[in-house]
């Protein structure tokens, strides 16, 4: 099958009923190909959350369409959707989500054992290694800077090699310097693995990094020139 990436048509999202509707996506359209570095920008509240868990099947929408790859993201059956995410979605959050328990090496391998992955994970160590981190493998979260952390969280998100990565606010807790650090791996990562990346931030300044930019404002989506 062709790799046309994330294609996003007529999305909407509606919560509750009656005087209670909230509107988080209204005909939302987007298309990002293997390769791309998307960025959505907006106010608090505009849906960008929302259009992160639409895009990797973690909500089904009201109505439109969301495939990967051609594949229907938005099938009503949450297990085959968690299949989908685990094949083919990577995901990156504001502060790593790392476990604290575990070392930086066994943050990847985790998800790669439990989730089944097989022959198509990636080697922990070498992925490490891509993201700077070889050197610190064996440390455990509160061992690492609020850059290192998101690093290996970056190349956790990596270990089944996705078609879609998603990444949510990734600098909140960055200084400028790391910040730029951080976005600019995002950025080379989305290159080297062909991979559709959607980032969502508040963070302007490193907006130069990503191929396009999107102001997402009351649940709609418009390109930024
Ligand atoms: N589960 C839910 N039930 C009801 N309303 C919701 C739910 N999730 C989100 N909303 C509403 O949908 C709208 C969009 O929320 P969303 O979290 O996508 O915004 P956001 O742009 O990510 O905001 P922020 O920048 O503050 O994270 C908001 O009005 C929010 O209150």
């Amino acid at each position: 099958m062709t790799d046309t990436g994330l294609v996003m048509r007529g999305v909407t999202l509606r919560f509750g009923d009656g005087d209670d509707t909230v509107q988080a996506l209204d005909g939302v359209d987007l298309t990002v190909a293997p390769g791309q570095f998307v960025a959505v920008v907006g106010p608090s509240g505009a849906g960008k959350s929302s259009l992160l868990a639409v895009a990797g099947g973690l909500t089904v929408p009201t109505s439109g369409s969301v495939t990967l790859a051609g594949q229907d993201m938005t099938v009503p059956s949450a297990r085959a959707r968690a299949a989908l995410r685990r094949e083919s979605v990577g995901f990156v959050f504001q502060s790593g989500n790392l476990i604290p328990a575990l070392t930086a090496v066994d943050q990847i391998r985790l998800p790669a054992r439990f989730g089944g992955l097989g022959s198509r994970a990636r080697d922990a160590v070498a992925l490490l290694g891509e993201v700077g981190m070889a050197q610190k493998a064996n440390r455990r979260p509160h061992q690492l800077s609020g850059g290192e952390r998101q690093r290996v969280g970056i190349a956790r998100a990596l270990v089944n090699r996705p078609r879609l990565l998603l990444v949510d606010e990734p600098t909140a807790a960055l200084d400028r310097t790391r910040s730029h650090e951080v976005v600019e791996l995002l950025a080379r990562e989305t290159k080297e693995n062909d991979v559709a990346t959607v980032m969502v931030t508040h963070d302007h300044d490193v907006l130069r990094h990503c191929t396009t930019v999107y102001e997402m404002i009351d649940g709609r989506l418009m390109p930024v020139p």
